[in-house]
């Protein structure tokens, strides 16, 4: 199969980087940790470049090249990790810091200093910390002092906000020095250690805790995000009280279920409507419209939050598609399918060898959520799906922006549809079947797939 051949395998444990770690866990952390560290920055053009840390000054061969994400002199950089929730009641809070910071970061002087990169920090015994890695090209004592102001400002950063510092050595090695900021303008190094380059590592980091932040293996994961985003998003309770309405095991009824998918301007709307039309179907969408007045306020939340939000959109449209197929034939204008399929292109950055393989519990069907009977995949060129973009003019999301400014990123997103549609399905088809149903203008493809279970 396809995707099979496409995808490497991808093992690898990953080190532990205690850069963030509360301080009670510090001092047993720092006696292991040489070696055992990983941090991976994200380059502009999603190529990642990973490093780790020792305590030693000697260096095993070939690690002492300078990191492609640090600047050369007289370029300064600076880091900075958002804890890893340490109990899941806190993980809102932290996904909402780290949101915060890439704002604030982007900024006012600040940000038209300083260049901002993604930061991933893995260790074998907590989820990956999120955070940034900032380049300041010309560097100026304001921008050390703003990045202090700005994490002191923060009470989330507990115990302390913790700020890393990157200099060059007498022999062009590059250091890293971790200052604890207390206030009032002081501070305390914990450490200094050597920067060392690290060879790519074969699972991308943030491929481990997918499940628990970006693609929901049920509905009660999804319910406990937005469970404790309560006090924080009144929207949140709206769509809880929603999901508390919709009948717990909602089953299929006896008439088919045809999920249409594809990328924004793929033509789902229109063939949505064409389908309904010639099998005088019940046309539904996920999200549905009773939450869609909700969908800019979690459309603009960290992806924990938003991939929570579509996710229950997609058990409320079980609910509907089970009623209504008790009827008459069903149509729906996208489903789990896009709710997993952009989460893990937007969280697994870099090349599509990234993804996570094949058989990996994320592309899995969630166990309680209703099958469709039958999933067409749209799928037009690129240059196609531009032009069709500019003549309609409407408003994108943030990430449909991204999309178009990102082919790998639309790469990736077909290649996880196509991987979790092959995994269920028993019978495909795929061809150029555009004129059976519209006439098409362009490069087309329309991939049947019928599920193996449905129900
Ligand atoms: N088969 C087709 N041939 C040529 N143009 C098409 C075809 N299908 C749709 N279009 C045109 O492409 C544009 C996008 O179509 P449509 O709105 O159906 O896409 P969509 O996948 O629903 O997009 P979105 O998800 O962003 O709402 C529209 O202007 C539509 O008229
Ligand atoms: N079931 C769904 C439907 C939509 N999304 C997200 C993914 C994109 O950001 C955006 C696309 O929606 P559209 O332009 O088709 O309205 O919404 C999702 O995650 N799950």
């Amino acid at each position: 199969m396809l995707c099979r051949s496409i995808l490497p395998s991808l093992l690898l444990a990953y080190g532990s980087n205690r850069m963030a770690v509360p301080l009670v866990r510090r001092a047993s952390a720092q006696a292991g940790w040489p070696g055992q560290l990983c941090f991976a920055v994200e380059l502009t053009g999603s190529d990642l470049v990973y490093f780790t840390l020792s305590g030693s000054s000697q260096c095993p061969a070939g690690s002492d090249r300078r990191p492609q994400c640090f600047l050369p002199a007289p370029g300064r950089c600076y880091s900075v990790c958002i804890p890893a929730a340490t109990q899941k009641s806190s993980r809102v809070r932290a996904a909402r810091l780290h949101r915060h910071l890439e704002q604030k970061l982007s900024q006012g002087p600040l940000g038209a200093r300083c260049k901002v990169l993604g930061l991933l920090s893995c260790s074998p015994d907590r989820a990956p910390e999120k955070g940034f890695l900032i380049q300041d090209p010309q560097p100026c004592p304001e921008t050390e002092r703003s990045l202090e102001e700005l994490f002191l400002d923060q009470p989330e950063l507990l115990p302390a906000p913790e700020l890393c510092v990157y200099e060059a050595g007498e022999h062009g090695e590059l250091w890293q020095s971790l200052w604890a900021l207390r206030g009032t303008g002081s501070k305390e190094m914990l450490r200094r250690a050597r920067v060392l380059a690290v060879a790519e590592p074969q699972l991308h980091p943030a491929v481990s805790h997918l499940r628990s932040v970006a693609v929901f293996a049920s509905l009660e994961a999804a319910c406990g995000v937005l469970e404790e985003c309560t006090s924080l998003i009144p929207e949140a309770k709206a769509v809880l009280d929603l999901v508390d309405k919709c009948p717990k095991h909602p089953k299929k009824g006896e008439f088919p279920v045809i999920v249409i998918e594809g990328l924004d301007a793929t033509g789902k709307t229109t063939v949505t409507q064409s389908v309904k039309d010639s099998l005088n179907a019940c046309l539904l969408r996920s999200p549905p419209a009773c939450v869609s007045e909700w969908r800019k306020t979690f459309d603009d939340e960290p992806t924990l939050i938003r991939r929570a939000f579509y996710a229950l959109g997609n058990y409320i449209v079980a609910s509907e598609i089970a009623r209504e197929s008790t009827k008459t034939p069903v149509i729906v204008d996208r489903y789990w399918h896009s709710t997993a399929a952009y989460a893990i292109a937007t969280e697994i950055s870099g090349k599509l060898q990234n993804l996570p393989q094949v058989h990996h519990e994320v592309y899995q069907w969630p166990e309680d959520l209703l099958r469709p009977d039958l999933v067409l995949l749209l799928t037009v060129s690129p240059e196609e799906r531009i032009q069709r973009l500019q003549g309609r003019g409407l408003e994108r999301t943030r990430e449909e922006v991204a999309l178009e400014a990102n082919s790998l990123f639309r790469q990736k997103y077909v290649l996880i549809m196509k991987i979790i549609l092959c995994l269920s399905v028993s019978v495909l088809s795929s061809c150029c079947q555009g004129e059976n149903i519209l006439p098409v203008t362009g490069e087309a493809e329309i991939c049947l797939l019928i599920p193996e279970v449905a129900g």
